[in-house]
């Protein structure tokens, strides 16, 4: 194994390493086929309210995307519902899952907190394709109603166009996460830091 390939190895470890340490918040997509769920997907570090967490954004719809897949949502922390502006039963069927997902009882995942101390599951509802406007079936408006009657933020993007968009709706949604404190790891540079900073 020649230096540069060491190099790649040791520093995949440590990324691994650091990820495996971290807080995982897992982010639960849902909606009827071909809504664009496949381009929402992602894994990364990221801070949620100064904390570094492991974000995993995962489609739990399987194979059968009209079936509201309860089980894998048990250890979600929070879920993205989909549509597309252009698909009017694919709404139909976003507002349902909306429903459904506001009378599933929230589980005791790390970030809810123990078990039985449960808050209300952050929802958002996501209209996808605005790029296609001429084709539109369902109006901001609707997502707007739709978002309002079951709790849930909303937003509308081009998945294709990745103008960030969608980004701010996950940001938006992960406001909502309590911090997981399961792994938090007490900073003792930081303490020191803050206790010179107040004695000088
Ligand atoms: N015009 C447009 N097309 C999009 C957008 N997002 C996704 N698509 C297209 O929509 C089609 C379906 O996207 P997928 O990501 O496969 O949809 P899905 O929801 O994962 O579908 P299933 O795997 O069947 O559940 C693909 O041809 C995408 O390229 C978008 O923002 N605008």
């Amino acid at each position: 194994m020649n230096n540069r390939a060491l190099g790649a190895k040791a520093s995949s470890t440590i990324m691994r390493d650091e990820r495996a340490s971290l807080p995982r918040v897992r982010v639960a997509v849902l909606g009827s086929s071909r809504v664009g769920k496949s381009d929402l997907l992602y894994r990364q570090t990221v801070p949620i309210n100064g904390t570094p967490v492991e974000l995993e954004v995962i489609d739990v719809s399987g194979s059968n995307s009209d079936k509201f897949p309860a089980e894998q949502i048990q250890w979600a922390d929070a879920c993205l519902v989909v549509y597309s502006v252009t698909d009017r039963s694919s709404f139909e069927y976003a507002t349902e899952v909306l429903t459904a997902l506001r009378r599933t009882p929230t589980s005791g995942s790390p970030a809810h907190g123990p078990a039985g101390a449960s808050a209300p599951m952050p929802l958002a509802l996501l209209g996808n394709k605005t790029d296609l406007d001429h084709l539109r079936q369902v109006t901001t408006t609707d997502g707007q109603s739709a978002s309002a009657a079951h709790n849930a933020s909303f937003s509308e993007a081009s998945v294709a166009d990745n103008s960030g968009d969608l980004y701010r709706c996950v940001d938006r949604l992960l406001a909502e996460v309590r911090t997981p404190l399961r792994t938090r790891k007490f900073s003792v540079t930081k303490m020191l830091g803050s206790l010179i900073g107040n004695l000088s």
